[in-house]
């Protein structure tokens, strides 16, 4: 079911500072900020040659990703992303199987434009998964 990675995300407390890191230290291809306020954040995707990382900074009040950085205040990586041809359908099976799919249990639109879905990180070896249909 789960296909190729898409990317891995790391929660960061100061997003430019982040980017200049990845830009300056160690050379990468380093995106403009993009705000999602319906996912709760601010990102800046970093493309590498077989998959992106994906920095995350909280965006608005109630973001989703704020617990994570209250008990990482220094950051971490947050989740990882794999892409499904079918999220309808791997959802449906996830849940079948006893998986925590999060929120609404319907899938919202992503940074890239496509559906996504996150799994609880319980069900996942302490990982946060997000699937993108691709
Ligand atoms: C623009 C979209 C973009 C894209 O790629 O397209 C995105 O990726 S948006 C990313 C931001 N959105 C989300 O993360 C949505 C899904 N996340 C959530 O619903 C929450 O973050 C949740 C439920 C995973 C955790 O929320 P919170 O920390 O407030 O809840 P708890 O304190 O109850 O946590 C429960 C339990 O899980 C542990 N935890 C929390 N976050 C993570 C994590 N990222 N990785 C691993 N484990 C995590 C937390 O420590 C608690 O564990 P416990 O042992 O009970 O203390
Ligand atoms: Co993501």
């Amino acid at each position: 079911m789960i296909g190729r990675l898409n990317h891995v995300a790391i929660a960061v407390p100061d997003l430019e500072a982040a980017a200049d890191l990845y830009r300056n230290a160690l050379g990468a291809q380093v995106g403009a900020p993009q705000d999602e306020p319906d996912h709760g954040v601010r990102v800046i995707f970093i493309e590498l040659p077989n998959t992106k990382i994906e920095l995350l900074n909280p965006l608005g009040a109630d973001s989703p990703i704020q617990g994570f950085l209250d008990k990482n205040p220094a950051g971490g990586i947050h989740h990882i992303c794999y892409e499904v041809e079918d999220i309808l359908a791997a959802r449906d099976k996830l849940k079948a199987s006893g998986a925590r799919v999060l929120g609404s249990g319907e899938p919202k639109i992503g940074a890239h434009g496509k559906p996504v879905l996150f799994l609880h990180p319980k069900d996942f070896n302490g990982a946060l998964v997000e699937l993108e249909e691709v």
